[in-house]
């Protein structure tokens, strides 16, 4: 064990790109302490500025070479000693993530300059025999597909757990990698497959989060270490209203806002304590398992728009930036003696699991055909079941090199299944398919064994229920028994109705009871998915009672649990950036013991009438982007919103008669000038935007 470790922040600011309105809403200064603080105005009252104080903050004219020098390049040492260290670059859509993680050919990024300090480092360890790999994926619309494989014929891979409980997605390639050539080579090319699409706020914004995962192997004598380091650039959490997502892009931002959001609930349950982190309610956040509360080091990059249409997407990535940097990781070197098998990491396969080492040496048995190796036959006019509908990337926007076509890449192209078929046929002279069919036997064997456990498990529930409910059966039994042993004619009338009475009212308890432990078994049965196997109507529905909840309890000052209520409603309607926007308020409340004021429960509004084809005519005649003529427009999803939490609206006044007030964001609450009435007009891409009369009204 190398010791706790807490995930590290660092905080990036962009700049303003061509054509976007700037201010001077983000800021970083230096705190007394000499800590640097990322400062913010309340885009809902600017009298009010947020402190967030992070280890490292850049602002819009830093160099990528200084983030990589100062945050990443001590991870590289990490590598070396055989831990796993994992960063992630998180921000809403068009922050900044690609351009720091990838970069351009003339800043490059992250990524390439931790290959090169990878390769620099090798030549140090002249005592150990050094192999470096990569292997790289996306999870695209919750689905994992290996992007060192031709898009066309991806499959979708397994995310699977090994008896370690280590988790990894079964047939991802691990490609050796000689030289940074070669790296720059293959990761061109597998960038162009990465899923990218064009919105109005970025023209190449990833659709897809994207893990690239380089491994370092050390072996000396009978020692092997395997340090890693997993580069994971997020696709961006998205507000429709700003994107202007056509149908096919909403549910694409749909997956990409539900699992940032599932990723917010694991960081907001680890700090908890909670004893279910809710890991598997999205494939991100499973494959992401181990640098979140798991043995991997962390650092999460934040990457911020300026600007005052991002303020509260800033907000919301700050404060997942705050919960995220209590959660701490239990950092282990990944040491293996060469005589024992190896263990396995969710981004290899090359590696066999402990099973499979000894399956080298059973009798073949009949060959079964694997969905996984299909592409690889691609090339010889075998076509693959029906493949991702990914939208590939035009132009990838990082040209380290000039792509070479994949077959000359040869032979380091065969995945990791066919990696482990050639190291079989080295060590024990034995056939393809024989290995295939270990491999497929193994992995139908462990299959069964979690499903049997699990099985198991829900057995083992349903009979301690059924024990617990017989007991009380037992008893009531009893009483009934001794009930009726009481000589009834000798009794005087009347005597029995109490005890009779109090039979009935055992056996509706026992029978409430039972109905109860069903519904409980049912609802345990159902916990990780039910949100998904919820009608859209439903889900708003049960987050609106969520919420409704919620309102009592922070109305009667009971914060904290309403704090839980307003996730758990998020969990529901993770789109909804008003919800998002309380559960800031009173996390922060909370967090920093601050009153927090709750709005009055508007009435509702009555929908406004459908515009008309003239109406709508006469205002594009007059260019004026009306909010309802957004492609990809929500706005009875914004009313919908406004009920939820009671009728609130950005541009609602400030609370307290517009006096500062003791909401605080990050640490410290300072005063600026006033600038409350800017908000009246809102600005997008240059263009003045009219209040809508609906809101106009209310102010
Ligand atoms: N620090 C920076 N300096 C200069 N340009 C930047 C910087 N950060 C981002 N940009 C530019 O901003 C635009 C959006 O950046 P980028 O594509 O990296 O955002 P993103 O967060 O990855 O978005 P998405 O989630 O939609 O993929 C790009 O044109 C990029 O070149």
């Amino acid at each position: 064990m190398v010791g706790g470790h807490r995930v590290k922040i660092v905080a990036r600011l962009r700049p303003p790109i061509p054509g976007e309105l700037s201010d001077n809403g983000i800021r970083i200064i230096t705190t007394d302490d000499g800590l640097p603080s990322i400062c913010v105005n309340n885009p809902r009252d600017h009298s009010q500025v947020f402190k967030f104080p992070f280890s490292s903050c850049y602002g819009h004219d830093s160099r990528q070479e200084d983030i990589f020098e100062a945050d990443v390049r001590p991870l590289i040492d990490v590598v070396y000693s055989g831990a796993t260290a994992t960063i992630f670059a998180y921000g809403v859509t068009s922050s900044g993530k690609t351009h720091t993680m990838q970069g351009s050919r003339a800043q490059p990024g992250v990524i390439p300059r931790a290959v090169e300090a990878l390769f620099d480092h090798r030549r140090q360890m002249r005592e150990y025999d050094v192999t470096l790999s990569a292997s790289y994926m996306e999870i695209y619309r919750d689905e994992v597909y290996d992007l060192f494989v031709d898009r066309e014929t991806a499959p979708k891979l397994p995310v699977r757990e090994n008896d370690a409980g280590q988790v990894f997605v079964a047939n991802l390639s691990l490609l050796p990698i000689e030289d940074i050539s070669e790296f720059n080579k293959l990761y061109t090319s597998a960038n162009k497959q990465r899923s990218v699409g064009s919105t109005l706020l970025n023209r190449e914004s990833s659709r897809s989060h994207a893990i690239l995962t380089l491994e370092v192997k050390l072996t000396q004598q009978d020692k092997v270490l395997t340090g890693r380091i997993n580069l994971v650039d997020l696709a961006g959490s998205e507000n429709n209203k700003l994107t202007g997502n056509d149908a096919s892009r909403l549910q694409e931002s749909a997956a990409i806002n539900k699992s940032l959001s599932v990723l917010g609930q694991v960081v907001h349950a680890l700090n908890q304590g909670a004893s279910r982190i809710p890991y598997r309610n999205s494939k991100l956040t499973r494959i992401l398992q181990d640098a979140l509360g798991g043995s991997s080091v962390g650092v999460l990059i934040c990457n911020l728009a300026p600007g005052l249409k991002f303020r509260q997407d800033t907000l919301n990535t700050l404060n997942f930036a705050v919960r995220t940097r209590n959660v701490e990781n239990k950092p282990v070197v990944n040491e293996q003696d060469t005589r024992s098998a190896p263990k396995l990491h969710f981004s290899a396969v090359r590696q066999a699991p402990p099973k499979l080492a000894p399956l080298a040496m059973a009798p073949p048995t009949t060959r079964r055909p694997r969905a996984s190796i299909a592409p690889r036959n691609a090339a010889s006019g075998v076509t693959s079941a029906a493949g991702p509908s990914r939208v590939p990337r035009v132009s990838a926007a990082f040209h380290m090199a000039e792509a070479a076509p994949y077959p000359s890449i040869g032979k380091r192209r065969e995945s990791g299944l066919g990696i482990i078929r050639e190291r079989f046929n080295v060590a024990k002279k034995i056939t393809d398919q024989d290995i295939d069919d270990k491999i497929s036997k193994a992995v139908e064997a462990e299959v069964e064994r979690r499903l049997k456990e699990k099985l198991e498990e829900m057995e083992r529930q349903r009979t301690a229920d059924e024990e617990r409910t017989r007991q009380e059966a037992e008893i009531a039994d009893t009483t009934r028994d001794q009930t009726f042993e009481i000589p009834q004619p000798s009794l005087p009338s009347g005597l029995l109705t109490p005890l009779l009475k109090r039979h009935q009212d055992l056996d509706n308890e026992l029978r409430q009871r039972l109905q109860e432990l069903e519904k409980k078994y049912e609802r345990d049965k159902l916990d990780g998915d039910i949100v998904h196997k919820l009608s859209p109507k439903s889900r708003k529905k049960t987050g609106r009672a969520y919420v409704a909840l919620a309102r009592a309890h922070s109305e009667k000052g009971d914060l904290q649990v309403a704090l839980d209520l307003y996730r758990k409603a998020e969990s529901y309607v993770p789109d909804n950036m008003k919800l998002k926007e309380r559960i800031i308020e009173i996390d922060l409340a909370v967090s920093h013991g601050t009153e927090f004021n709750p709005s009055p429960k508007r009435a509702r509004t009555r929908r406004r009438p459908r515009r008309t084809t003239q109406a709508r005519a006469a205002q594009s005649s007059l260019n004026i982007i009306p909010e309802t003529s957004v492609p990809g427009d929500e706005s009875h999803e914004e009313e919908a919103v406004m009920n939820l939490l009671g009728g609130e609206s950005k541009d609602d006044p400030p609370k307290q008669g517009g006096r500062v007030t003791n909401i605080t964001f990050g640490v410290e609450l300072t005063n600026s000038p006033s600038k409350r009435g800017m908000g009246t007009e809102a600005y997008r891409n240059g263009e003045v935007r009219r209040t809508s009369p609906r809101k106009r009204a209310r102010m």
